[in-house]
């Protein structure tokens, strides 16, 4: 599969590079952002983080705001972004920020007009992977992370995949999507109305079903106005408390939905992927 180069940046020692690639699994043209680290080279291949981004972002939004490069170069760890969903005009759009382009929410729908090309969980959990492997200097060990709509495909991808991941982490994530109005509503559109199938994208669904092994980490702001209608982190703790499973759920006072809180804490997440990336 051939890559082509939009834009590329030295920061940090390292590098920020964006791509065009054709995603036979999205059935369009796609875009994507890596960090490489310094180190990152073919003798010493490194791990990846992968990102995944909230409703209305692209492949650009973490990699400009969160502050995340020196961290990364220091540990030697790549980051991939990914785009939040399908693009081009032949792909299905809403008017609506919370479904369609910019809000894939990390499913295979199965419904129409959807289904012809929002195949975001098979994207990120095997054809991007692939594709990162085959053209950079990285290693299969990879962990998962991102923040509200891509803190729940950062959940519930990595615990449907716990052989493929060393480490979650999740910044203000939706976690029970089934139960808040983002979720219902892009279930209903990209999966149908039969609620038996939204299960196996909910977080605390799969949780109260199986156990993680994989550590999880997420950061909570209790001054986020998303908080109670959209993201219940108490939701996924009580399903967590049903499969024996230890979250480190922390709130951070004073702390809003944005990529300000992202900025505040992201160290720490790295700090704790590569724990587990190099263990
Ligand atoms: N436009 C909407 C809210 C859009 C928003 O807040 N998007 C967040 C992710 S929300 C959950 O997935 C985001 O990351 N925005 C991009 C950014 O760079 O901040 C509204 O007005 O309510």
């Amino acid at each position: 599969m051939s890559l082509e180069v939009l834009s590329k940046a030295k920061v940090c020692g390292g590098w920020h590079k964006q791509y065009s690639h054709s995603s036979s699994r999205l059935n369009c043209d796609m875009r994507f952002a890596i960090f490489l680290p310094p180190n990152a080279t073919a003798d010493t291949p490194v791990p990846v983080l992968y990102w995944l981004s909230g409703l209305t972002c692209t492949d650009e939004n973490f990699m400009q705001k969160a502050g995340a490069f020196a961290k990364a170069a220091e540990l030697g760890i790549a980051i991939v972004a990914p785009d939040t969903s399908p693009r081009g005009d032949d792909v299905a759009d809403d008017d609506g920020y919370d479904l369609g382009k910019g809000a894939g929410f990390y499913l295979n729908a199965t419904q129409a007009p959807w289904s012809a090309n929002y195949h975001m969980y098979d994207y990120i959990v095997d054809e991007l992977p692939t594709l990162i492997e085959q053209h950079f200097p990285v290693t299969k060990v990879k962990s998962i992370s991102g923040h509200s709509m891509g803190g729940h495909g950062a959940l519930t991808i990595g615990l449907k995949n716990q052989n493929s991941y060393r480490a979650i982490s999740a910044f203000s994530p939706i976690t029970n999507p089934i139960n808040c109005p983002w979720g219902q509503k892009a279930f209903t559109h990209y999966l149908g109305s039969n609620k038996e199938l939204w299960l196996d994208y909910d977080a605390c669904e799969l949780l109260k079903m199986q156990a993680s092994s994989l550590p999880i980490l997420v950061d909570q702001g209790d001054a986020d106005g998303f908080l109670a209608e959209q993201l219940k982190p108490e939701n996924l703790l009580d399903a967590a408390k049903q499969s024996n499973t230890e979250i480190t759920l922390r709130m951070q006072p004073g702390y809003d939905h944005s990529y300000y809180f992202i900025q505040s804490f992201i160290n720490e997440h790295l700090d704790f992927h590569s724990t587990h990336l190099f263990s």
